[in-house]
């Protein structure tokens, strides 16, 4: 048995076992004024999370808020040195990692091999497929996910290898793809350059432009986003402010390659914005709720989000454009419960399976 157990003093706080009642801060109160008093030595289990990330990303992530409430409900953070055997550090019962490198792909995967009983959050091989903007979004397209709640598929698009840009315009004719297009780098591999996107406008200009590339059609959406979090089983949808419309009238006037400000990244959340109810309702749940299981299980993956669209022209149609692995998840408002949630469900499902199933 690997989860590591840790005799801790429990203290009495009005109900509850194992679990600490804790403030926006992930501070432990004092239930209803009363003194807390020692009740009982008990064995408290701890879940440990190895997590590799790079320092921006501790930075965003692991926050204070969050460390404190871990700590509370339990959980341990550990860093992991990826220059080092993962099995000769630890124990863990996770492993939390956003690094990138074949080296430590195989890392990862050997380390899964030998130890079944630690949850790697997630597979590398599964988070591969999220790397290429072509088979990101085919198990959407698979999925084509249509009820009484909506339609969500994936906008037209077409994929350029050939080096030859000057082939690119009638490429697109053929494929019958409407202009304006959106161009985006095949590869979303973290770089600064995989998140260099243009708008296309004219069929000549579609010449300068540098594959390989996945071009897609620009749906008009009012010029709001909604980011679809997932951890775990659970959701959670943030509105951003994103792209203009394209008129028609401009689309005859404007003509060129024109670069996409990252407009999602700036941290202007569209949640307090006074606007039009028909371009900035939250899509049904429902319909999120059973697009994020199918995708869930079929990507393999826990931790990712979805960029969705709702088309201007159609309330109940819904586009996924793009999805992320380990998105930015500090920016997402209560992110510390849901992760510590998720941390513990693991941690619980694990100790069921290994330390019961050997009693
Ligand atoms: O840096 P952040 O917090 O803006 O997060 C980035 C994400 O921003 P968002 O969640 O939309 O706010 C960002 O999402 P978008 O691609 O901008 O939709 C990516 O997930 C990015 O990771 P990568 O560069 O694709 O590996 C994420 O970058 P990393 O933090 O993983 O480096
Ligand atoms: N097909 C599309 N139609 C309209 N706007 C789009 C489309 N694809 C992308 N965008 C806009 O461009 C932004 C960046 O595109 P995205 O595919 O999410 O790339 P990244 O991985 O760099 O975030 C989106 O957040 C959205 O504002
Ligand atoms: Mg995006
Ligand atoms: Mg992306």
């Amino acid at each position: 048995m690997t989860i590591k157990e840790e005799v801790t003093t429990m203290w009495k706080s009005g109900g509850g076992d194992d679990d600490v009642e804790v403030d926006e801060d992930g501070n432990e109160l004092l239930a209803g004024g009363r003194y807390l008093t020692p009740a009982a030595v008990t064995v408290k289990r701890v879940v440990v999370v190895g997590y590799a990330l790079t320092s921006k990303k501790t930075k965003s992530f692991l926050q204070p808020k969050l460390e404190r409430l871990a700590r509370n409900r339990g959980i341990q953070f550990v860093p992991v040195d990826p220059e080092k055997s993962l099995s000769e550090q630890g124990p863990f019962d996770i492993i939390l990692h956003k690094l990138t490198g074949k080296e430590w792909r195989q890392i990862l995967e050997d380390y899964r091999q030998a130890h079944p009983e630690v949850t790697v959050l997630d597979p590398p091989d599964a988070i591969q497929h999220l790397r290429n903007r072509q088979s990101m979004l085919q198990d959407v397209a698979d999925i084509n996910l249509s009820n009484s709640y909506g339609r969500v598929g994936v906008p037209k698009q077409l994929v350029i290898t050939s080096d030859d840009a000057s082939s690119i315009p009638d490429a697109v004719t053929q494929a019958g793809i409407k202009l304006p297009l959106v161009a985006k780098p095949l590869l979303a591999d973290g770089s600064s350059k995989s998140h260099e996107l243009s708008i296309a406008y004219d069929p000549e200009s579609l010449q300068k432009l540098d594959p390989p590339l996945v071009l897609q059609e620009f749906v008009n959406h009012g010029g709001v986003m909604f980011k679809v979090y997932i951890i775990g089983e659970a959701i959670k949808v943030v509105r951003r402010f994103s792209l203009p419309d394209v008129s028609k009238r401009e689309l005859t006037k404007n003509s060129g390659v024109f670069p996409v400000p990252r407009v999602s990244c700036a941290a202007a959340s569209a949640e307090d914005a006074d606007l039009d109810p028909r371009v900035a309702e939250i899509p049904p749940y429902p319909l999120l709720e059973r697009l994020a299981k199918e995708l869930r299980r079929r990507l393999g993956l826990h931790l990712f989000n979805l960029d969705i669209i709702r088309d201007h022209g159609n309330p109940d149609r819904f586009y996924v454009i793009d999805i992320n692995y380990f998105p930015g998840y500090g920016k997402m408002p209560e992110y510390e419960y849901m992760f510590t949630d998720f941390f513990l469900s693991l941690g619980q499902r694990k100790y069921k399976k290994y330390a019961l199933a050997s009693c």
